[in-house]
């Protein structure tokens, strides 16, 4: 062998023998001297599993939960979250466990959760893992920094009260359809047995697409259902470790997911090109998301004179996809669990339905009624302490940071679990999983005791944007609802709160609706 072919040789196997060595850091070495330098500061965790960390554990664990309804008591955490349930019982508040190749550990003091969501810059939205994950929405949620201050600015004026009370005959609309919809199922009995989770779920899926597209109402119908059926695949192929670059491989699941995409996006494109057509020919201020969104990215634009400063058509289109993503299915699940609260604790119901009837008799709900409906708001401050739509926050630190008295290293998740967080004795009291709106009668921070543990809504500047409109939209189902019905549990009510992706009703909510 030449020297040539032989420093040939040499170079090739010196390249291969750098990338097996990487693989190995990856896949061993890192997550070993991770694990021991978070062993070192006195925090246990689970011992680090080849490649998949407690993927599988977790996975079983959920798919055992999932196999049989609980009974009908709030202790939901076990059932919805069990590995992590599991996890802090036995490891302590503060602990680590293994998402994959990296690690998790999980927050619970009040000052450190305060840290993490006040810091945006160094606790940042997890990125990587599975990228086919984009595909459900970007937008807000995804950006960091700059780029979020800026999406966020825009953005911030659809959410306005001011603006939000243009939405108010959107939510009357859909909420009637739904309420029409029991009502012809009641016209031959007084009452009967209705799973009002599916109307839910159309419900504020309805709201959706009338209250971001406007005019637009049936394009925006046919993105939801893309957006549904792309959430279920998106599901599926998060379950499993994420091989870099098989999200182009050709597989079925792979090429529905890039046609639904292209669907969406087309569909959401033309709706804005009509927008833009009717702007230039001077009609059309558009009330509805959309609209506001175009005019608050115009003025921005015309502002700063620039349109670097402005969002492109493609941010746009994330942002409109994300409104479905981050708004439908989070209202519909605090709805429903609303309904099964109170179809179970009947003297809330009567209280919420006197409360009602008081401020509006029998005529259509207004906002300035709304903003004063004091016992349906401290109702839903407590099924969103029980039953947490997000059961869990995550971020992702990209440099080793000071956490606490901890050093967490860089690439750890940081995680605050809403939902056992929510069910916490300590912070609670012995009464924790027990259904009491009156322990927020005089509001969430005197509860609380100023501390950060009650975060439905996320918390710091990253909170939830869409909380009032939410907010304001269940009044009105609920306060429409309490009007014309009085509702029980069903006895073929299964009670099995399932938390994936969101925390909802694994088995539908059978109520009985009696006609009022
Ligand atoms: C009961 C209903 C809702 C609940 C429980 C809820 C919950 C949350 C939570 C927990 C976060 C923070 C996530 C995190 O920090 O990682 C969040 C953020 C967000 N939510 Fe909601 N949400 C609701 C309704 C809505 C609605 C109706 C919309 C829009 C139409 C919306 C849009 C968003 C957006 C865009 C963000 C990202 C904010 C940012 O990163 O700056 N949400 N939501």
């Amino acid at each position: 062998m030449d020297i040539t072919t032989l420093s040939c040789v040499v170079g090739v196997a010196s390249i291969f023998l750098y990338f097996i060595w990487r693989f190995l850091n990856w896949l061993w070495l890192k997550p070993k001297k991770i694990e021991k330098f978070l062993r070192d500061q006195g925090i246990k965790g689970t011992p680090y599993r080849f490649l998949y960390g407690d993927l599988k554990e977790m996975v079983q664990m959920m798919n055992e939960a999932k196999s049989k309804p609980m009974s009908l008591t709030h202790d939901v955490a076990p059932r919805a979250s069990p590995f992590f349930c599991k996890a802090i019982t036995t490891l302590g508040k503060t602990c680590f466990t293994w998402m994959g190749t990296k690690p998790v550990v999980h927050v619970s003091e009040p000052a450190m959760i305060r840290e993490v969501l006040t810091n945006y810059n160094t606790y940042q939205k997890p990125r990587g893992g599975n990228p086919l994950t984009k595909m459900l929405a970007r937008g807000l949620i995804d950006v960091e920094g700059d780029q979020w201050v800026k999406h966020r600015k825009i953005i911030n004026p659809a959410f306005h009260m001011e603006k939000l009370k243009h939405m108010i005959p959107a939510f009357f609309v859909s909420c009637s359809e739904m309420i029409g919809k029991w009502e012809k199922l009641l016209t031959q009995e007084s009452s009967c047995e209705v799973d009002v989770w599916p109307y839910l779920q159309t419900f504020t899926s309805d709201v959706i697409s009338h209250t971001a597209f406007g005019s637009s109402f049936e394009e925006g119908r046919k993105i939801f259902e893309l957006q549904r059926e792309q959430a279920r695949l998106v599901i599926k192929a998060t379950n499993s470790v994420y091989i870099p670059g098989s999200r182009f491989l050709p597989t079925k699941n792979n090429k529905q997911m890039k046609e639904i995409n292209r669907q969406v996006r087309d569909t959401i494109k033309s709706i804005i090109n009509k927008r833009d057509v009717e702007m230039k020919a001077g009609d059309a201020s558009h009330d509805d998301l959309l609209g506001i969104l175009l005019d608050s990215n115009y003025k921005e634009i015309k502002q700063k004179g620039n349109s670097n400063f402005g969002l492109s058509i493609d941010d746009i289109i994330e942002e409109c996809k994300l409104f479905y993503f981050a708004g439908q299915e989070t209202t519909g699940n605090m709805l429903v669990w609303t309904m099964i609260l109170l179809g179970q604790h009947s003297e809330w119901q009567t209280r919420a339905r006197e409360e009602v009837l008081d401020v509006f008799g029998d005529k259509k709900p207004d906002i300035e009624g709304l903003s004063h409906l004091k016992v349906i708001s401290i109702i839903f401050n407590e099924v969103l302490r029980l039953y947490p739509p997000g059961i869990l926050l995550r971020r992702l630190i990209h440099q080793e940071s000071k956490l606490g008295n901890l050093t967490l290293p860089e690439g750890t998740l940081v995680q605050i679990n809403a939902l056992i967080l929510h069910h916490d004795k300590d912070m609670w009291g012995e009464d924790v999983n027990e259904f009491k709106p009156q322990r927020f009668s005089e509001g969430v921070s005197k509860v609380t005791k100023g501390q950060v543990a009650y975060v439905p809504f996320g918390g710091g500047p990253r909170i939830c944007i869409g909380q009032n409109f939410a907010l304001l939209e269940a009044k009105m189902a609920l306060a429409l609802i309490l009007q014309r019905f009085s509702f029980k549990l069903s006895p073929s009510y299964s009670h099995a709160p399932h938390g994936m992706p969101t925390l909802q009703p694994q088995f539908g909510a059978h109520l009985i609706l009696h006609k009022l």
